[in-house]
C-alpha cells in the first residue's frame, strides 16, 4: 500500500496485545507504525507480522550498532521480515553502514535504510563524556554527511536540524524526526518540540509521533487533525 501521509505512529507499548489494539484504532492508509526495542523484545517478529497482516508499513526501530558483519546480517533479517524502514547508528561508522547497505543489494523489497545521528536526549555534556568535543549540531552534520556518503537513504534527527540537513544533504535524503507535538498538546518528556506544519516547512519527510496520538481519546481524530494541519 502507498501511504501518502508523513506520520509514523510510535507503538511504545510493553505488551504486543496493547500495540495491536492501538493499531486496530488506526488506519494503515493514513499512518505507518514504529516498533521499537521494548515491543520487539517482548513480541519478536510475530508482532511485526501481525501489523503487516493488518495492512501497516512498519518502521523497525532497533538502531543496530555492532561490527559490520553482524549489522549486515541484522539488516538483512529485517528486510526478510518485510519491514518498510530499518535503522542503524551512524556512529558505527562508514564500514558498518556500507556493509548494511551492501546486505540489501538485490533484495526483492529492500527497506529504507536510515541512520540515527545524535539522539535527541543527548546534549553537549553527554557527547563530551564519551570523548566527542563538538556541539551536538556539528556532530549531527558530520554523521549525516557520513550516512549520505555511505549510500544510506536518510537519517533520524531533530526537526530543528532538518533545514540544515536538507541544505547539506540534498532533496533525496529522508529526514525522519521525533519530538513532534501538535499545537496545544503536552510536551511530555520531549524537549524543544516542533509542530507538524513547522516540521514540514523545515523539510521533514517523516514525523515519528507517539503519545499525542496513542494517548488521545480518539486516535483517529488526532491523526486527522494533524493531517488537516498539513493540508
Ligand atoms: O529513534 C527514535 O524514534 C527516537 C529518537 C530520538 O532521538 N528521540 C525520540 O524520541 N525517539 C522516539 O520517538 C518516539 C517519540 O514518542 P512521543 O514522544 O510519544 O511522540 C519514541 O518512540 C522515542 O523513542
Amino acid at each position: 500500500m502507498t501511504v501518502a501521509s508523513p506520520i509514523i505512529v510510535a507503538l511504545d507499548y510493553s505488551q504486543p496485545d496493547q500495540a495491536l489494539a492501538m493499531a486496530d484504532r488506526l488506519d494503515p492508509a493514513k499512518v505507518r507504525v514504529k516498533v521499537g526495542k521494548e515491543l520487539f523484545t517482548r513480541g519478536g517478529p510475530d508482532v511485526v507480522r501481525a501489523l503487516h497482516d493488518k495492512g501497516f508499513q512498519v518502521f523497525l526501530d532497533l538502531k543496530f550498532h555492532d561490527i559490520p558483519n553482524t549489522v549486515a546480517g541484522a539488516v538483512k533479517a529485517a528486510a526478510d521480515l518485510g519491514v518498510w524502514m530499518v535503522n542503524v547508528h551512524a556512529s558505527g561508522g562508514s564500514r558498518m553502514m556500507l556493509a548494511a547497505r551492501e546486505a540489501l543489494v538485490g533484495h526483492e523489497r529492500p527497506p529504507l535504510l536510515i541512520a540515527v545521528t545524535v539522539l535527541t536526549s543527548q546534549e553537549r555534556a553527554d557527547l563530551q563524556e564519551i570523548g566527542i568535543d563538538h556541539e551536538p549540531e556539528d556532530q549531527v552534520r558530520r554523521l549525516a554527511a557520513l550516512t549520505r556518503d555511505s549510500g544510506l537513504d536518510g537519517v533520524v534527527c531533530s526537526a530543528r536540524e532538518a533545514a540544515m540537513l536538507r541544505a547539506a544533504c540534498g532533496d533525496d535524503f529522508a529526514l525522519v524526526t521525533p519530538g513532534i507535538r501538535p499545537a496545544g498538546s503536552a510536551g511530555d518528556d520531549q524537549r524543544r518540540v516542533v509542530t507538524p506544519p513547522q516540521a514540514r516547512e523545515w523539510g521533514v519527510d517523516f514525523m515519528v509521533i507517539g503519545r499525542p496520538i496513542t494517548r488521545a481519546e480518539n486516535p483517529t481524530a488526532a491523526v486527522d487533525d494533524i493531517l488537516q494541519s498539513l493540508s
